[in-house]
């Protein structure tokens, strides 16, 4: 089957507070968003450049209404970033007031630079070093 990769969705407890995180310290862009009142939620779609416009992934953050927390288990791994220079990456989160929760160096029994960041609901965010 044919297909593209379009979206990961994550249900966030703040739209703003974590659309802020992922424009502001990880340099996406709020490509659009759509409220539904009737199913008492709203989605915000974030991604680099024009996102799926240009063949690129994009994060779906997912609000409903009056729920600030979840519950995000041990399944959840990570959502990944491509980035030029990592240490500098995790330089900018932390300054932005972001946690690093693991600093930028080569992945264990490799070579690729990594770090992993936490956005502000828990989610581990990994960063990776590529041009
Ligand atoms: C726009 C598209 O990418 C979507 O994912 S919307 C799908 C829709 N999402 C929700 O209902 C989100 C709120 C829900 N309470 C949740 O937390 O998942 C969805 O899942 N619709 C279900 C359906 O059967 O249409
Ligand atoms: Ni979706």
């Amino acid at each position: 089957m044919a297909g593209k990769f379009l979206h990961t969705m994550i249900r966030v407890g703040n739209l703003d507070r974590s659309v802020k995180f992922y424009t502001e310290l990880l340099g996406m862009k709020e490509l659009r968003r759509r409220d539904v009142p009737d199913g008492k939620y709203t989605l915000a779609f974030l991604g680099y450049g024009e996102g799926n416009k240009e063949g690129q992934g994009e994060i779906e953050l997912t609000y409903n209404y009056g729920v600030e927390k979840y519950e995000l288990g041990n399944a959840f791994g990570h959502l990944a970033v491509g980035v030029p220079d990592v240490k500098a990456a995790c330089e900018a989160v932390r300054a932005g007031g972001g946690k690093v929760t693991r600093e930028a160096g080569p992945v264990k029994f490799g070579t690729t630079v990594i770090a992993f960041v936490e956005d502000p609901d828990g989610y581990k965010i990994e960063l990776i070093e590529r041009q």
